[in-house]
């Protein structure tokens, strides 16, 4: 399903306080400004075996958000991974956590939102969880749920809406 991209400050004045607005204060790593797609999850700690995994697997316009639980220990992803999610048809990728090549990312066609970079990979052993509701910033981000991203930040559309 693609999503039309909409601004989030007129998303916000048009659903109010229906629209979940994500408290963080990320950085914008990726060449994308402004980016929106359906929500796809994972959970992982300092492992990005999964997301990887994910991320070669046809996107079809989703946005990733990634709850790396705000570790910024190592790097969730970097420019191999960020090429296979282009090449794959996602969006973006929202990581509440850290990501490097960060020249590399900017300047990929790729939504990319992080807390921060380091220079330091992650782990390979697959642990964490698929697709489950997490919460980040005060909002949850279920499947199914839309997600629009800018420079003012990422809201959220729940499906039930
Ligand atoms: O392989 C990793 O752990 C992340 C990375 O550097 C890449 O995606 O290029």
């Amino acid at each position: 399903m693609s999503v039309t991209p909409v601004p989030t400050a007129d998303l916000y004045d048009e659903h109010g306080e229906d629209l979940g607005i994500c408290a963080v204060q990320f950085r914008r790593l990726g060449g994308r400004h402004l980016y929106a797609g359906p929500v796809r999850t994972v959970r992982c700690h300092e492992d990005n075996a999964l997301l990887r995994e994910l991320l070669h697997t046809p996107g079809e316009g989703a946005v990733l958000v990634v709850d790396g639980g705000g570790s910024l220990r190592t790097a969730l992803v970097g420019d191999l991974i960020a090429g296979a999610a282009h090449a794959s048809g996602w969006a973006g990728l929202i990581v509440n956590g850290a990501v490097r090549d960060s020249v590399a990312l900017g300047a990929l066609d790729l939504g990319v939102q992080a807390l921060g970079t380091c220079p330091r990979k992650s782990g390979k052993t697959g642990e964490g969880a698929v697709d489950e509701p997490v919460t980040i910033g005060g909002v949850t981000f279920r499947p199914g749920d839309t997600v629009y991203v800018d420079d003012d930040g990422v809201a959220v559309l729940p499906a039930a809406h």
